[in-house]
């Protein structure tokens, strides 16, 4: 077979392969996806370029060819940025993609270095694509992660060695359609490599499906807290942790207070506002490894790891705290709640006997008045009464 062959079953391969994406994958998708869809696409674009290069005008379409070539791979950079996590290097894989159509254009008349310059700039490109891909990225699955780095490193690889055969031994490799073992392997590779990049990408899109349904599984809709279900789970696995390192832990049952009201006097969404706002002053007080839920309707639960009833307190001030800045730029009746307190003193204590305790002490909490955090029948809250600054907060005993 000869190049030529090969290199329109490789533009039919990825123009085909361009079209089923999208038509597979549908039009609204995430970025990450967008990026890889776009890779394929510029793949196709280039290949189209190159066989009008020898029809047409040679200098121009060669360049467009190297110019959706660099394209492809800064998409594919992009992809894995979304996919992966973010990488430091955007602007010069930006500066490479640029300067090696550019380049390539400019230095046309010579063929040892557009051959060379080309070949090295596409083969930066993929080895950065290579280099984001197996950074960390605990979350992301290694298979395809293995795959698309095999298929881009070989591909890399042989493009090196065409750069170099290009630039430095010209009449070994006198043009890209040359039967030379270079051109042949590369034209072999280019089907193969579009293929395995394309399964890598529909693996990468079905895995980060996968993460968005669970993380959607795990969490309220409204409020973007955690669910029920998923607090339950993850506070039994940080529970059996704090047994294991004897760790202290708190949990705190928060009702908003006389939230029926804000519904009645601003109607639902009102409610809904309320909620989110509340969910969002917890947000803001949250340190890591802690866990916040919606509890159900307009009740909330916080796990606080190695904390015991003085961390709590601290945490239920911080809170307050944050309650009232929002309250100020409201013009819908205040926010308040309350709060029941329980400590894990016995490692023996199961997570529902700490939601018990809790919840007699939030009840305790709106029996004596509400606006407060009771732990057992002790009031500890450490309150701004409404109105007063930061710093005139002031510690409530009984
Ligand atoms: N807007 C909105 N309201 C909700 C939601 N979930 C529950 N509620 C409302 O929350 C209100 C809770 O009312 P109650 O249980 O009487 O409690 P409360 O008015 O806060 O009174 P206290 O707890 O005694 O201070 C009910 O009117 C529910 O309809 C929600 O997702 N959105």
């Amino acid at each position: 077979m000869d190049v030529q062959t090969l290199i329109i079953v490789t533009l039919a391969n990825v123009f085909s392969v361009s079209l089923a994406m999208p038509a597979l994958m549908g039009w609204r998708v995430s970025p990450g996806a967008r990026y890889a869809q776009g890779a394929i696409l510029a793949q196709a674009i280039a290949w189209g370029c190159f066989l009008l290069a020898r029809a047409i005008d040679d200098r121009t379409f060669s360049s467009l060819w190297m110019a959706w070539l660099s394209l492809c791979f800064a998409c594919s950079w992009h992809a894995m940025q979304h996919w992966l996590a973010p990488r430091a290097g955007s602007w010069a894989v930006w500066a490479v993609a640029v300067l090696t159509p550019v380049g390539y254009w400019a230095g046309f008349d010579s063929y040892p270095f557009r051959v060379a310059w080309a070949n090295f700039g596409l083969a930066a490109l993929m080895i950065a694509v290579c280099i984001s891909v197996v950074l960390p990225a605990p979350h992301a699955g290694r298979r395809w992660r293995g795959v698309m780095f095999v298929a881009l490193g070989v591909l890399a690889v042989v493009t090196l060695w065409r750069g170099a055969l290009g630039g430095f031994f010209t009449e070994l490799y006198p043009h890209l359609r040359a039967p030379h073992p270079a051109n042949l392997a590369a034209a072999l590779l280019h089907p193969v490599v579009i293929t395995l990049l394309t399964m890598a990408s529909l693996a990468a899109w079905r895995e980060e499906a996968e993460r968005e349904l669970q993380r959607q599984a795990q969490t309220d809709l409204l409020t973007g807290l955690l669910n029920r279900r998923a607090f339950v789970e993850r506070a039994e696995a940080a529970l059996a942790e704090a047994r294991r390192y004897c760790d202290p832990m708190a949990l705190l049952i928060i009702d908003l207070d006389r939230f029926k009201q804000i519904n009645d006097l601003g109607g639902h969404a009102a409610g809904d506002q309320a909620l989110q706002l509340f969910a969002d002053a917890l947000r803001s007080c949250m340190r890591k490894g802690e866990l916040a839920c919606r509890y159900g309707g307009e009740e909330f639960c916080v796990l606080l790891v190695r904390a015991e009833a003085g961390a709590a307190t601290s945490f239920d001030a911080r809170l307050r705290e944050a309650v009232r800045e929002r309250n100020e730029t409201r013009t819908a009746a205040p926010l308040a709640y309350s709060a029941g307190l329980a400590v894990m003193g016995d490692p023996a204590r199961t997570l529902d006997e700490m939601l018990l305790e809790a919840d007699r002490a939030l009840y305790t909490a709106k029996q004596r008045g509400r606006g407060r955090l009771m732990h057992q029948d002790q009031e500890l809250t450490v309150s701004a009464p409404a109105g007063l600054p930061a710093a005139a907060l002031r510690l409530v005993t009984k």
